[in-house]
């Protein structure tokens, strides 16, 4: 988080007054926006009331019942244009309380200015930075031709279902006429920034395996374990051929990669009772280049092979491959690593190796870039103890 310019130098943790920036953060940061209970009453007032300090028009649109978005305004001289948007989610995921060294909605700074809390790096720490770019254009007097729109959502962290799908099928997200939008990334722990220009598909897959029950003494033959023991030695087969092609070849970064894991088993009732039914849940991530329909087959084959009735069932399966271009020419590509570079930024571009709403606003046409400018800052979404420094 950078300290506000116009008070000059940096503001110093020691130092009695905060930078105002930051204050506004920490406040963010102590509302209760956690799953599986998240108070977006209370978010959505806070983003209200900074709007309304910045002169930002403000609208709501429920995508369903006790699913709203905030979308706040700052109208362009030409808002014929299409609107560059800025998004980022409101929601953050739950905290294991014990494993953190202070309260995770506390917004705790310790005296090298590292603020603990949940959503310090995802992505409270975002919203605060569109804001308060916003109020430091606006007190240098800018105005830019094109409307800024800066979207607040719900339910990124469970899915996004109920929140950035919904919206982007809706009228009032085609009022907004976005041509370029921006949304979350990652933390970079050396100097450089990294810049998401893509994501991986994710596919969750439940295969079930059925085989023939009986007395847990016996040599009963087609057994579901038998079968899924198949299923599980295909599946991590491949999983360990994209781990090792990861490995060895340095060019390559998870996102460039397919991941699988096998995330739950379930299946039988009794030590002494053969079942008749097991079942296995895999989270894969699958790369950008891959054919998504040649992979598909690979997966029946898998089943097939595995023997007479083996089926699977998607749980998630998204089949938008939409990159957003990183080529000179491309016009909003240019000026935002134009800016970058004139900022002296050293920038990465790769995959997400997880999804984020981004997924959604690519699959609507709208360019989309995952940044959270955040370098020399370890990555610590999701993990106990997530901190952000107030520097930035
Ligand atoms: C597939 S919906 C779940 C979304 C979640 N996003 C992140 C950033 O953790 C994930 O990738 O698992
Ligand atoms: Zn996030
Ligand atoms: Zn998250």
């Amino acid at each position: 988080m950078l300290p506000r310019k116009d008070l000059g130098e940096p503001v110093r943790s020691q130092d009695p007054v905060e930078d105002p920036s930051v204050t506004l953060f920490r406040e963010y940061l102590r509302i209760k926006t956690v799953h599986p209970e998240p108070n977006y009453g209370a978010a959505i007032q806070f983003l209200e009331r900074v709007g309304a300090e910045l002169g930002l028009a403000c609208q709501k649109a429920e995508v369903c019942p006790g699913q709203v978005i905030t979308i706040l305004t700052w109208q362009g001289t030409s808002p014929q244009l299409c609107s560059i948007l800025l998004n980022s989610h409101i929601d953050v995921v739950p905290v294991f309380e014990e494993h953190w060294s202070h309260d995770p909605f506390e917004a705790f700074k310790d005296s090298e200015g590292n603020i603990y809390a949940r959503g310090a790096q995802d992505m409270k720490c975002v919203s605060i930075q569109y804001l308060e770019a916003i109020r430091r254009l606006k007190a240098e007097g800018k105005r830019f031709p094109r409307t800024i729109h800066l979207t607040f959502v719900p339910d990124e962290e469970i899915g996004g279902h109920k929140g950035m799908e919904l919206f982007v099928k809706r009228p009032e997200f085609k009022a907004l006429n976005v041509g370029f939008a921006l949304d979350e990334g990652l933390a970079n722990p050396t100097d450089t920034y990294t810049v998401f220009y893509g994501e991986r598909n994710p596919w969750w897959i439940q295969v079930k395996c059925e085989g023939n029950p009986g007395h847990g003494s016996r040599f009963i033959e087609n057994t579901a374990a038998e079968k899924m023991h198949r299923v599980i030695t295909s599946f991590l087969e491949f999983r360990k051929s994209e781990e090792q092609r990861l490995k060895h070849d340095e060019s390559l970064t998870l996102g460039d990669v397919t991941s699988v894991n096998l995330t739950m088993l379930n299946g039988g009732v009794s030590f002494n009772v053969v079942p008749s039914e097991m079942s296995a849940a895999f989270d894969i991530r699958i790369a950008p280049t891959v054919n998504l329909e040649a992979f598909e087959q690979q997966i029946a084959a898998w089943c097939r092979a595995a023997g007479e009735g083996v089926i699977y069932e998607f749980h998630q399966k998204n089949m938008d491959q939409c990159v957003t271009s990183t080529a000179e020419t491309d016009p909003w590509w240019k000026a935002f690593s134009g800016a970058c570079r004139d900022m002296n930024m050293t920038v990465k571009c790769e995959i997400f190796p997880a999804a984020t709403d981004s997924r959604y606003i690519r699959a609507v046409g709208c360019p989309a870039i995952g940044f959270s400018p955040m370098n020399r800052t370890p990555v610590l979404l999701h993990d106990h103890n997530e901190y952000l420094n107030e520097q930035g």
